[in-house]
Formats: C-alpha cells, structure tokens, sequence
C-alpha cells in the first residue's frame, strides 16, 4: 500500500528531547495516525527515530528534511521506514532510490514534479504547500498530470487540511500542528492524543 494512503495526515515533528520520542508517538498512534515523520532538524532526530521504531508497536517511522546521501543512510541505520525531503535534486533523488525504502521526495512546480515523474516517481510531498500556491496550484496540476498524487506539507491547520483531502491528486496532507511544542514541553500527550484523533477523522 502506498505512503499516501495508510493516515489522511502525516505529523511532522521537531523532537529536541529524546526522552518525548516514545511517548509522543504512542499518543500519535493512540489518536489514530500511525505514520510519523521526524524531521532530522534536532541532534537527537535520529536517537528518536530508533527509540520509536523499537518501542512503538503500531507506528510506521519515517524521517524528513533529508538533503544528502548521509542523512538518508543515518536515517535507514537507524529504522526508518521512510524517507521524505523538502524538494528535491538530481543527485539527491539517486540516494533516496537506492535505499530500498520509500520515500516522499520534494516537489514544488510543474517542472520538478515533471522531472520526478519522468524517473517513473509518482508520489511527492508538496512543500511548501500554502507559499507555493496552496489549493489552487494542486488543482491546476491536476489537469495536465493526473497520474502524480501529492502530500502537501507546510502550513496546513485543521481547517485547511479537508479541502486538500478532497481533491483527486491529494493522498494525504503533512502538517506540524498535531505536536505544539509547548504541550510536547509539558508532556501533554492527552493533548497530543486528542489533536490525532480529530485529524484521523478527517479522512472517514
Ligand atoms: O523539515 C522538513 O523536512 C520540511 O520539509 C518542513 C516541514 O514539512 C514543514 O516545516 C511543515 O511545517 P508546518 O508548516 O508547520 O506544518
């Protein structure tokens, strides 16, 4: 089954405190999104990856902000299960392929998702999704390139994300909002747990 189709949303997360990874992710998966991606944005992005892809039963771990071929292998060292990158180039899209493991590459304009379609790659994260043109731009490439579905990503809220949702060439949508920061400060998964679960229900 492809990435795109396992949660209506992917939570994005920025995780400084490595002790948060697990129960951070149990809430996520509680709520009803099993599929995370921990951006390699902090030092212990990686050390998290591990800690969820060992502990969480349930979760599908991935990794995001992925720009070289070490961030890749890091990422698949450490049990990713996939890999997404914020746009993508051509010796970049080589790395992520010769993982093995799926992956979300980056894709922003006709001519990037063209290019990536052109390597028989089908399935791209819009970044950044509201700068880049938002709902009117997905639905414009829909048009001319109906057989490329997207994820976008970059800020997409609750109230935005079910009109992505409903178009044709939209799998999934990625967003940030699932984690604030300060409930992930006081440990709130309660909070946490609540914010997936309303998002899971956005694809019922
Ligand atoms: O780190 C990466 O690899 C990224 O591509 C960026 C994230 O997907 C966005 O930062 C999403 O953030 P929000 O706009 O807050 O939902």
């Amino acid at each position: 089954m492809s990435l795109l189709d396992l949660a209506p949303v992917i939570p994005v997360v920025v995780i400084e405190d490595v002790e948060t990874a697990v129960p951070l992710a149990r809430a996520l998966v509680a709520g009803g999104l099993p599929v995370i991606e921990v951006t390699l944005r902090t030092p212990v992005a990686l050390d998290a990856i591990q800690a969820i892809s060992d502990e969480v039963e349930g979760a599908v771990v991935g990794a995001g902000t992925i720009r070289t071929r070490e961030d890749a292998d890091a990422a698949v060292n450490a049990g990713a299960a996939f890999l997404v990158s914020p746009g993508t180039t051509p010796v970049l899209i080589d790395f992520l392929a010769e993982t093995g493991i799926p992956f979300l590459p980056g894709a922003a304009t006709a001519s990037e998702v063209m290019a990536l379609a052109e390597r028989g790659i089908t399935e791209l994260k819009f970044f950044p999704a509201e700068a880049a043109g938002g709902l009117p731009y997905l639905k414009s490439l829909a048009g001319p390139l109906p057989d490329v579905r997207f994820c976008p990503t970059g800020g997409i809220k609750p109230a935005t994300a079910p009109a992505y949702l409903a178009l044709p060439n939209v799998g999934c949508v990625g967003g940030t909002w699932l984690t604030p920061a300060d409930a992930l400060a006081t440990g709130d998964w309660a909070r946490i747990e609540k914010l997936a679960a309303e998002a899971a229900a956005l694809g019922a």
